[in-house]
C-alpha cells in the first residue's frame, strides 16, 4: 500500500484528503507542521509527500533538499494557491513532482498522485531492464500547467465544467497550443481517470489498416493478420478516446466511427461477435472543420456528434501574460531531463521571449528553451544561447513595437549595461540610431 504524508495546516482539509485518500487505498500519514513533517521524514519513507506551500513557520518547498537528500524515490507534489504558482514552479526546479491548484477535486487529485506514483513504476523498469512494449497510442499523462492569464483561466474553467460530463468534446486550436494535454487533462479530472486514455493520431495511420487500427482483427482476417489484435476503441474501454487531427480521416472511416460511437458497440475485421464499448470521445483539430463540411470533405453528422461541447485551446501569442510562467516551466522540466542548472533568464532574454510571436506555441517554446538550456553553460540564460530565428523574429517585433513605449526604459537600460554603456554598441544592439538613443535617455532621464 504507497504511502503518503500529508503536511497541511488547515486541520479539517487535511483530515477530510486523509479519509478520502485512506478510502482510496493509501497509507496516510499527517502533520499540520514544518517541525512535526521533518520528525516524520527522518523517521518512515513515503512515496508521495503531499505538502501545502504555505505553512504557519516556513514553506514547503524548504522541505525539499531534506525529501531529495533522505529519500530520493519520494515524490514532492504541492497544494497551492493560485497566487502562489511562481513558487510552486521554482519548486519543480528542485525536485518538486508536480503542484496542485486549491482548490482541486478529488479525481485531480488522485490523478496527479497516480501519474507520481507511475514515475516510478516507469523507473523501475528501466531498472530492471525489462522494458514492457506499450501499445503504440497509449502515451504517458503529461504535465500541464495552467497557467493564471484570462484565457488559460478560463480554458481551465471549460476543462472543469466539461470533465465530469460524458459529452464528446472538440478541441481546436493551432498546432502545438496543447490539445492533447487539454484533452488528457479533461481525462484525468472526469470520473474516467482510473481508466486508459488513448491518444490516436488520425492523420497518421495509413489508410487501409484504420478500420483494423480502430476496432481490431481476428487472427487470418487478411494478410499480415497474424494474431488477434485489439483495436483503440476496445483498449480505450471505459476510458476516453483522443481522436487527434480528426479532419484527416477518410470519408469510409467517418462513416465507420460515427456508427461505433452511435452504437456503442464495434466488430473486429474478420469477426462477428459484436462487442460492447464504453468511451468518451474527445477530439481535436487545427484545420476549419465547419468549412471541411461545407465543402463536404466531413460528415456533417459526425461534426455535430463530436462537436457536443467544443473549447478552443489558445495560441501562445494570446497568453502573453502566461508566457514567463511557460518558460520557467519549461526551463524546470529541462533541467531536470538534461541534468543541467539553468535557473534564471537574463532581462534580454525574457523580452525576446516575450517579443517573438511562437507560431509553433507550446511546443516551440519547449523545444526552443531545451536547446537554450542545452547551450547554456552559466545559471543565467543569456540571448545567445536561444536559436537565431526566435532573436530575429522578436528583434522584428521589437522594431516595431519599440516606439509604443512598452518597457522601453527597461530595454535602454538593458541594452546599455550589457554594452558596458557604450551608447553605439547599445543603439545597435536596440536596432535603433545613436540619436534615438540619446532622444530616449533624455527623454526617460536616464543618468547614464
Ligand atoms: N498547459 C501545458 N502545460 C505544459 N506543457 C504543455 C501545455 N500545453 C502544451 N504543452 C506541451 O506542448 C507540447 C505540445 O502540446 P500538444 O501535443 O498537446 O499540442 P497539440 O495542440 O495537440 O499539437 P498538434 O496540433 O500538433 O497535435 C507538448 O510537448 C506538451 O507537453
Amino acid at each position: 500500500m504507497p504511502k503518503i504524508l500529508i503536511i497541511e495546516d488547515d486541520t479539517a482539509f487535511c483530515q477530510m484528503l486523509q479519509k478520502f485518500l485512506a478510502k482510496n487505498g493509501f497509507d496516510v500519514s499527517t502533520s499540520y507542521s514544518i517541525k512535526e513533517a521533518e520528525d516524520l521524514i527522518s523517521s518512515s519513507t513515503f512515496d508521495i509527500i503531499l505538502s501545502d506551500v504555505r505553512l504557519p513557520k516556513g514553506n514547503g518547498v524548504t522541505l525539499l533538499p531534506q525529501v531529495k537528500r533522505d529519500s530520493p524515490r519520494t515524490q514532492v507534489i504541492l497544494m497551492t494557491g493560485y497566487a502562489e504558482v511562481k513558487t510552486a514552479v521554482n519548486a519543480i526546479k528542485k525536485g518538486a513532482f508536480d503542484y496542485i491548484s486549491k482548490p482541486f477535486t478529488p479525481e485531480a487529485i488522485l490523478a496527479v498522485i497516480k501519474e507520481a506514483l507511475n514515475t516510478d513504476v516507469i523507473e523501475a523498469k528501466i531498472d530492471d531492464k525489462t522494458p514492457k512494449k506499450a501499445p503504440i497510442a497509449e502515451r504517458k499523462p503529461v504535465g500541464f500547467l495552467k497557467g493564471q492569464g484570462e484565457k488559460s483561466k478560463k480554458l481551465q474553467q471549460y476543462i472543469e465544467l466539461v470533465a465530469p460530463t460524458n459529452m464528446s468534446v472538440l478541441l481546436t486550436g493551432e498546432s502545438g497550443t496543447g490539445k492533447e494535454v487539454t484533452a488528457n487533462s479533461i481525462h484525468r479530472a472526469s470520473n474516467r481517470s482510473d481508466k486508459p486514455f488513448i491518444a490516436v493520431d488520425c492523420g497518421a495511420i495509413p489508410k487501409e489498416i484504420a478500420t483494423s487500427e480502430f476496432f481490431g482483427h481476428v487472427k487470418g482476417s487478411f494478410t499480415g493478420a497474424i494474431d488477434d489484435k485489439k483495436g483503440h476503441f476496445e483498449a480505450a474501454n471505459g476510458g476516453t478516446l483522443f481522436l487527434d487531427e480528426v479532419g484527416n480521416l477518410s470519408y469510409e472511416h467517418q462513416v465507420q466511427l460515427l456508427r461505433a460511437i452511435q452504437e456503442r458497440k464495434i466488430k473486429r475485421v474478420g469477426s462477428t461477435q459484436e462487442i460492447l464499448v464504453d468511451i468518451r470521445i474527445i477530439a481535436a483539430t487545427n484545420e476549419n472543420l465547419l468549412e471541411a463540411v461545407e465543402e463536404g470533405d466531413f460528415r456533417e453528422d459526425l461534426y455535430h456528434r463530436l462537436n457536443e461541447f467544443s473549447i478552443e485551446v489558445p495560441s501562445l501569442r494570446d497568453r502573453k501574460e502566461d508566457i514567463l510562467l511557460f518558460a520557467d516551466y519549461f526551463l524546470a522540466r529541462s533541467n531536470s531531463e538534461l541534468n543541467k542548472n539553468v535557473l534564471y533568464f537574463s532581462e534580454e532574454t525574457k523580452r525576446i521571449l516575450m517579443d517573438y510571436d511562437w507560431p509553433g506555441n507550446l511546443r516551440e517554446m519547449k523545444n526552443v528553451i531545451k536547446r537554450a538550456v542545452l547551450f547554456s553553460n552559466t545559471e543565467t540564460m543569456l540571448p545567445t544561447a536561444l536559436a537565431d530565428e526566435v532573436v530575429d523574429g522578436a528583434s522584428n517585433h521589437k522594431e516595431l513595437v519599440f516606439s509604443k513605449g512598452d518597457f522601453e526604459k527597461e530595454r535602454i537600460l538593458d541594452a546599455l549595461k550589457q554594452t558596458n554603456f557604450n551608447k553605439s554598441k547599445a543603439a545597435k544592439l536596440l536596432q535603433i540610431t545613436r540619436k534615438t538613443l540619446y532622444n530616449k535617455i533624455n527623454q526617460y532621464q536616464l543618468d547614464v
